[in-house]
């Protein structure tokens, strides 16, 4: 399937889609009956390279933005499990191949996908819906490794579809992308686990 540069991707048609380097979705398979479903949500042996120390669950409410923001020192995955959420993607890692490429994603609870989110990728949530989403993480929760810019910088090349979402005060008063390639850059990153950078 295709989807045409600046539209949203849905998780059944991820293969034609650029996604940044090391951020992929991983169809989850729903094994239904007349009771509702099955998925399996996280194996080990899966290489999605990425290893949970921590699980959250998010609720948001319809109509709320957070982000955008980026985990310089861990790796995160996520599953909406209800709603509809757009996913804006930036990569701001300065030795990736896909260094400052953009990405759109629309994730359905009623299409499972496990979405992983490699450090060093900016990621902003659009509820469209009301959502509920897992988010695995590499590491405990630490709000110094949670960095982020204005969601509306023009410069992340993002088509967002709100133009009055309601935000934290921090994401409302976050600094330009400018600041946070910077800051990314200073922490550097490097490539998601499992995928030779050179290092
Ligand atoms: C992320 C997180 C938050 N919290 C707490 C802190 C705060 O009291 C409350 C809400 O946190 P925040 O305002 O930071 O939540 P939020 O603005 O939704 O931040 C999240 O945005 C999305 C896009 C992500 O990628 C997440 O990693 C995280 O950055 O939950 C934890 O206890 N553990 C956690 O792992």
């Amino acid at each position: 399937m295709s989807a045409t540069p600046g539209t949203p991707a849905t998780a059944g048609e991820t293969s034609a889609t650029a996604l940044p380097r090391g951020v992929t979705l991983w169809p989850l398979q729903p094994h239904r009956d007349e009771r509702g479903s099955f998925a399996e949500l996280y194996r080990q042996n899966w290489a999605t390279g990425i290893e949970p120390r921590q699980w959250g669950l998010l609720a948001t409410e319809a109509n709320v933005l957070r982000g955008m923001h980026v985990h310089p020192r861990h790796d995160e995955f996520i599953a909406v499990t209800a709603g509809r959420l757009f996913v804006a993607l930036k990569d701001l890692r300065p030795r990736s191949p896909s260094y400052l490429q953009a990405a759109p994603l629309l994730l359905t609870g009623e299409i499972p996908a496990l979405l992983t989110l490699p450090r060093g990728v900016a990621h902003g949530f659009y509820a469209h819906t009301s959502c509920s989403v897992l988010i695995a993480a590499t590491a405990y929760y630490d709000p110094t490794d949670d960095l982020g810019c204005l969601w509306s910088d023009p410069d992340l090349g993002i088509d967002w579809p709100c133009r009055d979402p309601q935000l934290s005060a921090r994401d409302r008063d976050a600094p330009p992308l400018a600041s946070l390639v910077a800051a990314v850059a200073r922490a550097d990153p490097g490539l998601e686990p499992g995928v030779a950078d050179g290092r």
